[in-house]
Order: C-alpha cells, then structure tokens, then sequence
C-alpha cells in the first residue's frame, strides 16, 4: 500500500505558454524549491478577476473596481484574439465532470471543488513535508507572492491579509529549513561522488551535524519486513538518497551498482506513492529516475479546473464577465486556445451556473483539448467521434463547425450515450448524429468521413491525479489487451476516411496514457499495416515528440510528429496525439478468387494482409482474447455489438 498522501489540494497553477517545454527536469530539482520564474509570475492572476478576499459581495459593493477589472480581463481576452466569431480551430469539452446525466444528481461531480481521487483515499495528514518540488508547488508560491504585491489591502480584508502573512511567513520557514537540508543531501559537490560510490554508507548529511545516512542492509530490510515496514519518512529519504545516488552514477562510468540503485528507487517509490510494481515498473522505463519522480508527485496534485466556451452558444469574453459577475475567479488559458478558460476560484459551484445550465461552457480538461484542435474538422464536413461518449469532444467538433455537416458521434457502451446526447442537447449541436457500434464494426456500418477522431479507450496512466485507482488496477494483461485493441480500432479508423475528401483526409488518435504500448507503438502498427498512411504535424504548438526509439523498438522516424503531454510538464493531463492522412490505397487482387474480400469505402478491395491481425507481435493479443470471443458471437448492425470491457474508467474521463 501507497504511504504517500493526497497533496492538499491548493489553488491549481495556471497552465503556461510552455517556454522551455521540452527540457527535461533536472535532477538539482530534487530536494530544492525552483527558483520562481519571473515570467510565470507575470502570467498569474492577480488583481485583475481576484479581489483580495474573493468575495462576491466585496466584487459587488465596489462596481467601479470590478469594471475596470473587468475592462482589464476583457482587453487581455482581445489580445488573445478572444472574440467568440473569429473562431480558429481549437476547442472543447471533456472530462469526468461531463458525464453527467441531466437530473441525474452528476452535477455534484462538476463542482469547482478540486478532483477528487477515486480510488485510494487521501493520507495526507501521514506525509511529512514535500520533499520533491513540482511544477505546481513552484508556480503556486508565485500566485501566493503575486497576489500579496498586487492585491489591495482594505479594512475589510486587513485582518484576513495579516492571518495570510503569518501563515505563508511560516510556511516559508519550514520550506527553508527544508530546502536547506536538502540542499546538503543533494550534496552538488563532486566531492560526494566517491561517498555515493564507495559503500553503502552515503553520508549525505556531512558535515553539518545531522544524522549520517545508510541504506539498509538485506538483513535490515528483512527485519524490517517482519515489522510491518519502513516508517514513510524513511521511505522518502531512502527514495531521495537513491535518485541522488543515480545522478552521481550518471556522470560516472556505467556502474553495475545504477542498476541496484534503480530498483531501490523504484521500490521505494512503489511503497511511497502506492502504484503497483508492475505500473512502477513501466513508468520507470519511461523516464529517467528523476524525471518519473516528478512524474509521480505532479499526479499527486489536481490540474487545473478548466472550461470551453461553447462558441455555438456565447463568446468568450461574454462568458468570462458573466462568470466574473458571478465570482468566479478566471483567467483565458493560453495563447493555443481561444476559447479556454482557466478557474481558479469560485464562490458558486462552476458546474451549475446558469450560464453551465444554458449550454455556454463545458467543464473540460485542457489537455482535451488538443485532439480537436489537431484534427480541425471544417464546416460542411462529415465527420467520425468513434469513442465519443460523454461528447467534450464532440461537442468541441460541432462548434468548430458552426453547427454545419454532421458529426456521426460514436460509443460502444450504449449507457454512456445518454450523457453524451445530454451533452449535445445542452450545448445547442445540431449537426450530431448519436450512435453506439462497436468501432471495430466501422466503416461497415458507415464510411466516407473527411475526419475521424479515435480518442481511444486507454489505461489512463495520463489521468492518475483523477482516478488514483489506475495505480493499482492495471496488470501486464491489462496493457496487453487495450494496446491490442487500440491497434483493432486504429485500422478500423484509418478505413473510415475518405482518401477522396476535397477539404479533409485526416485521423487523429489520441489517448490520455503515456505508455508507448497505448501510443507509438499503435501508430507505428497501423502505419506498418496501412501503407496509404502517413503522420503528418500536429499542429500543437507545444508537446514533446513521440519516441522513436523504446526499449530497443525502432519505430518509424516521422512518429517524432506525434505529441506527447505530461502533468508534470505542461501541468495538464497526461495525453498523446497523433495526426495522420489517409491517402489512397493502392489497387491489389484478391489472392484467392474463393476468398471473402472486403470493400474499403473506396470502393476497392482490401488486400487480405491489412485485415488480419496475423502477425507474431498480435499473436499473444489473439490468445489472450479468446476466451472472451468464444463467449458471445460477434454482432453485426445497430445498438448489437457488446461494449468493449477493458476500457477504464479513467480513460473516459480524461476526455
Ligand atoms: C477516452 S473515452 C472517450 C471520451 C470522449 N472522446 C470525450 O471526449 O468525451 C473512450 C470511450 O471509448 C468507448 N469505447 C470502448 N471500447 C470501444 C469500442 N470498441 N468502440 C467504440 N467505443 C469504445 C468507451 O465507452 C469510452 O466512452
């Protein structure tokens, strides 16, 4: 069992222009508060939506500070080229809080308050201070500094300032003291190399008095063991003495003993912040030790609650000062999206506003952004949502094409369509048609799209901080059947695009899991078994390239074009995209005139070897569906397929 806690929960950072976004943390962050970047500083909100106290009626009582602030919001919402009708082409909406049932009691879920885990429960209270500074702690304490130069102080608020103060002057204090005896464990000094490689006794304390450090012996951690395990704090400090150990062993030759210390870490960090060993495991692979760290502790802290306006319905600036009347704290997310908001505070509950009531905004993750925004469906085109249910997506889609053509909207669990109808009624689309197939039954039952989006069901490794659960529920068997049938739906996308499409041609898969066996390894399948594809940008502004090279896996070059999102990088869900054009096929023959040939929407046979999923990489996939194959006859036609049971809970709310 996980020792580490929920982080409390406060006030998200605002998500950034992502400067530097693809510099990989450093090791140095261990252990040290950053240093505050002044350009973030700039970026937060101040006293523009944020009174000092927050308060409504403080908002209220003083009309003419509340204009100017608001004047002040709406000419950056025009720098950002907010107005609702020059719509470019990103969008919307997403997440748990959508998937509600109108009247269904759902709403609860949409409220400001921060995620909630649903899975293991908050030991907070059993964590000692943090050790392991993220993105988010960094950023909040130049929201907290910001605030104190910017706000003003009033009589009202005078006695809640100065409580603030002492609070923050002694939170400051502890995070010194701490930042000082981590400074000593870091011990940046070359000189502590040869401690760290000598013997086990890594005397990172020096000097100064402290207690010297050793890792246990094998004995002493059988006796520990038998009594019930290591206390947290000794977890922590032996997972810090481990990284720091690994980043010494870097700059040195390759050293048998990295080894030993990369399954301590991994170990440590397993009991530590509670993901089983196989998930540890993977996401160790992932990342070097340090970075995987950051990994973990950014799931450990909500992301920022975000909405989309729903350009069908309102424009953005009109939505912000409605909601700023309503006193909620706001701010445009960034430059890459014209119509996201970012919420840092509320004294309503965001998810039952009038505003939400009459269909002006969906409560959408940011990083669900992103798929829609790749894709950039077009008014009057035809387009495929093939896993769309709760519809953040898909509503997204319909906006972008101003209610025009039509967005065939997709999920194979027929309960979850009513959400997603729900959805589409409250935001006004007009152009959706709901369905519920099996996407594997596509483009049988349906082609010819100019655009499909796959947001496939997932593991959802991206979405930790909202489904805790992920770190425990997800087996080698798990990994292994969703990657199976995300290769299934891929082809099955890839096929439903029109090769034809005067204005589209395009499929965009995306997932909110970070493992390559969900991402890379998918798009690689699918451009090795679909040679009319090709990965084409993104057109994201910001996202790491996907790898090319995993675990010994060669993948082909241009999945660098593909993007990568991480929690503890661009402070949003962990997510991937990736864009391909479907070009057309090259005529083959049937090898055999007696064999079954299938029509792709083209209208020209598709070669045998496309279809089958008969290569030696598929095999053990095959195997391990079988037995549930052998169960129910596979259905063919409308509302017949059986929903796919392996997709997670926390993939669908990521979306
Ligand atoms: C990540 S969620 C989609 C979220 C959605 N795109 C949004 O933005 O709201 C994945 C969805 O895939 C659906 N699903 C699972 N297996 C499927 C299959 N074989 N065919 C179609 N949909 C499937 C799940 O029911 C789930 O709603």
């Amino acid at each position: 069992m996980g020792r580490r806690a929920k982080n409390k929960q406060g006030p998200p950072e605002p998500l950034e222009n992502f400067h530097n976004l693809t510099e990989k943390p450093s090791l140095k962050k261990l252990g040290k508060r950053k240093a505050q970047d002044p350009e973030v500083k700039e970026k937060r909100p101040t006293k523009k939506a944020r009174e000092s106290d927050g308060s409504v009626s403080k908002r209220r009582s003083k009309p003419t500070q509340k204009e100017k602030e608001t004047e002040e919001f709406i000419g950056d919402l025009d720098d950002l080229g907010a107005d609702g009708l020059d719509i470019e082409d990103d969008d919307f909406l997403q997440g748990p809080v959508q998937e509600l049932d109108l009247g269904s009691g759902d709403e609860e879920e949409i409220e400001l308050a921060p995620s909630k885990t649903k899975g293991k429960k908050s030991k907070q209270h059993e964590r000692p201070l943090k050790i392991i500074p993220t993105g988010s702690d960094d950023s909040s304490n130049s929201d907290e500094d910001s605030e104190d130069e910017d706000g003003r102080i009033t009589m009202a608020n005078m006695e809640a300032r100065s409580r603030a103060l002492d609070e923050k002057a002694a939170r400051e204090a502890e995070l010194d003291a701490e930042e000082m005896q981590n400074a000593a464990l870091v011990g940046e000094e070359d000189g502590d190399l040869a401690d760290a490689d000598d013997d086990e006794d890594m005397d990172g304390d020096g000097d100064d008095g402290q207690e010297a450090f050793h890792l246990p012996t094998a004995e002493e951690r059988e006796e520990e063991k038998a009594s019930g395990g290591p206390d947290v704090h000794t977890v922590q400090r032996r997972m810090r003495e481990c990284v720091r150990a690994l980043g010494k062993f870097k700059r040195l030759a390759e050293n048998g003993r990295q080894v030993l210390f990369r399954d301590l870490s991994a170990s440590y960090t397993h009991s530590y912040y509670g993901y089983n060993e196989f998930l540890t495991e993977k996401l160790f692979q992932l990342f070097p030790v340090a970075e995987a760290i950051e990994f973990f502790e950014a799931n450990e802290v909500p992301r920022p609650v975000t909405i989309r306006t729903n350009t069908l319905r309102t424009r953005r600036r009109d939505l912000a000062q409605a909601l700023i009347n309503r006193g909620v704290n706001l701010e445009p997310i960034g430059k890459w999206t014209n119509v996201g908001l970012q919420v840092f505070e509320s004294s309503v509950p965001i998810g039952a506003t009038p505003e939400y009531l009459a269909g002006q905004y969906m409560l959408q993750a940011a990083s669900s952004f992103l798929p829609v925004i790749a894709l950039a469906p077009q008014p009057n085109e035809r387009v495929l949502d093939m896993a769309s249910a709760p519809g953040g997506k898909t509503t997204h889609m319909a906006a972008l094409m101003e209610n025009t053509g039509v967005v065939f909207a997709n999920d194979a669990k027929k309960a979850r369509t009513k959400s997603l109808t729900a959805n589409v009624h409250r935001l006004g689309c007009k152009n959706v048609v709901v369905c519920s197939y099996d996407g594997r039954e596509f483009p049988k039952v349906m082609g010819g799209f100019d655009r499909v989006l796959l947001d496939a069901p997932c593991s959802g490794t991206g979405v930790i901080s909202k489904d805790a659960s992920v770190k425990t529920n997800k087996s080698e068997r798990d990994f292994a059947l969703l990657s199976h049938l995300q290769k299934q739906l891929i082809l099955c996308a890839i096929d439903s695009v029109t090769p034809d499409s005067k204005t589209g041609g395009y499929l965009v898969y995306s997932t909110c899991s970070v493992t390559v066996d969900e991402n890379e390894a998918v798009v690689d399948y699918a451009l090795r078994k679909r040679p009319n594809v090709k990965l084409v940008d993104t057109g994201l502004e910001f996202g790491r390239p996907g790898y090319t090279k995993y675990r010994g896996k060669v993948f082909n070059e241009k999945v660098s074009l593909t993007r990568r999102f991480y929690p503890h990088v661009h402070n949003m869900d962990g997510f991937y995209v990736a864009k391909f054009k479907v070009e057309k096929r090259i005529k083959q023959k049937p090898r055999d005139e007696d064999e079954p040939v299938a029509i792709g929407v083209d209208g020209e046979p598709i070669a045998a070897e496309d279809l089958a999923f008969d290569s030696e990489e598929d095999k053990k996939y095959m195997e391990a569906t079988q037995p549930k194959r052998r169960k129910g006859k596979r259905s063919h036609g409308p509302h017949r397929s059986k929903p796919v049971e392996s997709a997670p809970m926390a993939a669908e709310m990521a979306a």
